[in-house]
């Protein structure tokens, strides 16, 4: 198998660890395969990919798109290092509220597994990163949501004190905020 996937924490999400062959012309790898992933327990049907470049510092997230046009991701660094969070929002959940966390870099070339349900975020720990995902659903900008990145009751221990945070992601509801709003995830 040219994947070691590994749950975490939250068993729904998953640390996929691929198999990188080396030679004297650098490496290769295979990044994504339907029948291993869906062996695995991931099911969706990708069908947009993303890539995006940030500075150190820099934090994206915590991002969802609300039903029907939820989003599972796989997302990895193809340049330099990230911490890419997912944190539960499925109010049906036991981990309901919790996050866990993963670095991802050009060196480990980890991937994370995160469906449908929860939020999303990363913060660039490199110089440079760029980040690839794929999703299994499209874009769909009136069913964006958020949550804000250091939502205390949430308590994501990011790795950088005070990230670059983009003006949209700074007005975020924290996740009870959401919850007394009546929104759905
Ligand atoms: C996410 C997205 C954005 N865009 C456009 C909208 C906007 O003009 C520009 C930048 O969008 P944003 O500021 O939302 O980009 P960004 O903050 O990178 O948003 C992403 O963050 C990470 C954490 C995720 O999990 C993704 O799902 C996505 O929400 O790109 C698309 O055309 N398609 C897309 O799928």
């Amino acid at each position: 198998m040219p994947f070691e996937f590994k749950r975490l924490e939250i068993p729904d999400v998953i640390l996929i660890k691929p198999k990188v062959f080396r030679d004297e012309r650098g490496f290769f790898m295979e990044t994504y395969k339907k029948l291993d992933f869906e062996r695995a327990g991931i099911k969706g049907e990708f069908v947009q990919d993303n890539h995006s470049k940030s500075n150190y510092g820099v934090l994206r997230g915590l991002h969802f798109q609300r039903e029907p046009y939820a989003q599972a991701k796989i997302v990895r660094a193809v340049r330099g290092v990230i911490y890419d969070v997912a944190v539960d929002l499925r109010r049906d959940s036991p981990t309901f509220g919790r996050w866990v966390g993963a670095i991802l870099s050009e060196h480990n070339k980890y991937q994370l597994y995160i469906p449908r349900g929860f939020a999303h975020g990363f913060l660039v720990l490199s110089d440079v990163a760029e980040v690839v995902y794929k999703v299994d659903n499209v874009y769909a900008p009136d069913y964006e949501g958020g949550i804000i990145w250091n939502d205390p009751e949430i308590g994501i221990d990011w790795p950088i004190d005070e990230p670059t945070v983009s003006e949209k992601d700074r007005k975020w509801p924290t996740l009870r905020e959401a919850i007394e709003k009546g929104w759905t995830f």
